[in-house]
């Protein structure tokens, strides 16, 4: 089967990369910080543990359960204000009853040698 020519391919990553850094950061940042001062305590110990292993580059996966209306979407929103308002990317590959799957990378500033992994 042929494959897309590589610049092709660079093109649609950028348009990617481009998407997902034309948020506001202040909105953004401002957001985070609403969300952020509303945590629970259940809440505030994982987003602790998710920013603790983006931040310090330990490549954790989480899985977040719990029942319906427990404050999942509420947690993920907070996170994912704060990585963006940093202007990292955040990336939903996947959301099926109360199973939701995120990719975060953070990208270099020289965009053309980034790769998602
Ligand atoms: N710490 C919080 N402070 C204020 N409101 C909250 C908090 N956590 C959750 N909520 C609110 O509670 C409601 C349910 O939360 P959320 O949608 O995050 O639950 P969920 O676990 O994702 O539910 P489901 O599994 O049904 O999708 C929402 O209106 C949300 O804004």
């Amino acid at each position: 089967m042929p494959f897309p020519p590589p610049q092709f391919l660079c093109g649609i990553a950028n348009t990617l990369i481009v998407e997902e850094r034309s948020y506001n950061v202040e909105a953004m940042n401002q957001e985070h910080q609403n969300l952020h001062s509303n945590l629970n305590t259940n809440q505030l110990e994982i987003y602790d543990a998710i920013t603790d292993s983006v931040y310090n580059k330990r490549g954790n996966v989480f899985f977040v359960y719990g029942s319906g209306g427990c404050g999942k979407t509420f947690l993920w929103r907070t996170i994912i204000a704060r990585l963006r308002s940093e202007m990292k990317i955040v990336l939903r590959l996947l959301q099926h009853q109360g199973l939701q799957l995120f990719c975060y990378q953070e990208v270099e500033q020289h965009i053309p040698g980034s790769r998602f992994h």
